[in-house]
């Protein structure tokens, strides 16, 4: 087995509690790989010898992001929604169906082909983990084929056949096709499933189908996340901890009562509040709440959402940046949002973090601290950093 020692660290973010403050920082910093897995980190004065060594001059090196909410398997574009939607147009989720017709249009390798690149887009950013969900397919043979292009490029698949209804499908024939064939067809594809739940719109999901839909994803065997409360309140964050959700994503129009329950299930493990600051940017909405669900105590996860109607956009450093700027969190809350925040939101123990034992999942700043993440926006400082 090789040893491999990276050195030269200015500061590292490991979220080992051992080390200094609510990021786990150590300056002047350096860390051991083996095989695949961080086996030591610490002071450089105190590192091992190792087989190999790489220095990165003083850079700042942080776990991976962990990007756990995107819909990256789709055909099309919508720039002209986007367009219309800044001089004054309502975002719906009408815009859906047309994604979904030219997915549905597309072959597999076109799909593949465009996936595979948005996958190297959000790696080239410092991503090392992602979530891709299906949901622009909405019937059985192109939500499976989606699902089987998402397990091409990672383990974490969502089965969102209930995106929205299917233009002219009366809405209770297609929550049985969603909770009869479509779930039989993509449960063995997906790791999880997911319900986009806004009572208050003609096309997404009420309670009672948002329930039912995911009572029946849980029976086959898939763990829960829930879309709820983009676009005004409802029963999204309720459900996700009755039903013992990993996450509930969007979080923007959320009441006392929901942040009460969002907090008394944080306590043994509820659903993380995963925000997606980029459609509140691409939607010109108000950005959630995020003080208020740290100051009760909820754990909260950044991602990208990246999609091509509400924010198409892979970059998690935006999404730190935009956390911090525009939602009132400190930049150690953004930074752990964007990593150890989506592993909890995945229910992952072996990323988001760099403990010893993690996966070896490393992102390198040019630049001396974490800080300069949001410090420095729109500027591309994140990379990953391989360590053979
Ligand atoms: N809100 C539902 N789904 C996506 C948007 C999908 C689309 O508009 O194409 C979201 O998370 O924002
Ligand atoms: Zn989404």
């Amino acid at each position: 087995m090789t040893s491999h020692l990276v050195t030269g660290i200015g500061e590292l973010v490991t979220h080992d509690p051992r080390f200094d403050g609510p990021l786990g920082l150590v300056p002047d910093a350096a860390l051991v790989v083996e095989d695949g897995l961080v086996a030591w980190v610490g002071p450089a004065a105190a590192a091992p010898a190792a087989d190999r060594a790489t220095d990165v001059g003083g850079r700042a090196v942080l776990p991976g992001f962990v990007d756990p909410h995107t819909h990256l398997v789709f055909a099309g574009d919508r720039a002209d929604e986007f367009a219309a939607r800044m001089a004054g147009a309502p975002y719906t989720g009408g815009g859906i169906a047309r994604t979904v017709t030219a997915t549905r249009a597309a072959s597999d390798d076109e799909l593949r082909t465009r996936l595979a690149a948005l996958v190297a887009e959000a790696r080239a950013q410092g991503t090392t983990t992602l979530e891709v969900k299906s949901g622009y397919g909405l019937d059985v043979a192109t939500e499976e084929r989606l699902l089987r292009l998402a397990r091409e490029v990672t383990p974490e698949t969502t089965f969102l056949g209930a995106h929205v209804v299917p233009p002219g499908v009366d809405r209770a024939e297609y929550v049985a096709l969603v909770t009869g064939p479509m779930l039989a067809a993509c449960a063995p594809h997906a790791r999880w499933a997911d319900v986009f739940c806004e009572p208050g719109s003609a096309h997404a999901f009420d309670g009672d189908e948002a329930r039912t839909v995911l009572t029946a994803a849980a029976a086959a065997g898939l763990g829960l996340r829930v879309h709820g409360h983009q676009l005004g309140p409802g029963p999204g964050a309720r459900i996700a901890v009755e039903l013992g959700a990993a996450s509930v994503d969007h979080c923007t129009y959320l009441s006392d009562d929901d942040v009460t329950a969002l907090a008394d299930a944080a306590a043994h493990g509820g659903p993380v509040a995963t925000l997606l600051p980029g459609v509140e940017l691409s939607t010109r909405s108000p950005f959630p709440d995020a003080r208020r669900l740290l100051d009760a105590g909820v754990e909260v996860a950044l991602a990208s959402d990246c999609n091509p109607g509400t924010c198409f956009s892979t970059s998690m450093p935006l999404m730190v940046a935009l956390a911090v700027t525009q939602m009132r969190m400190t930049v150690a809350e953004a930074v752990r949002a964007a990593t150890l925040g989506g592993a909890h939101a995945l229910r992952r123990q072996d990323v988001g973090h760099l403990r010893a034992g993690a996966r070896a999942d490393l992102c390198v700043l040019d630049a001396p601290t974490h800080e300069h993440l949001a410090y420095r926006p729109g500027v591309p400082i994140a990379r990953p950093l391989t360590v053979a």
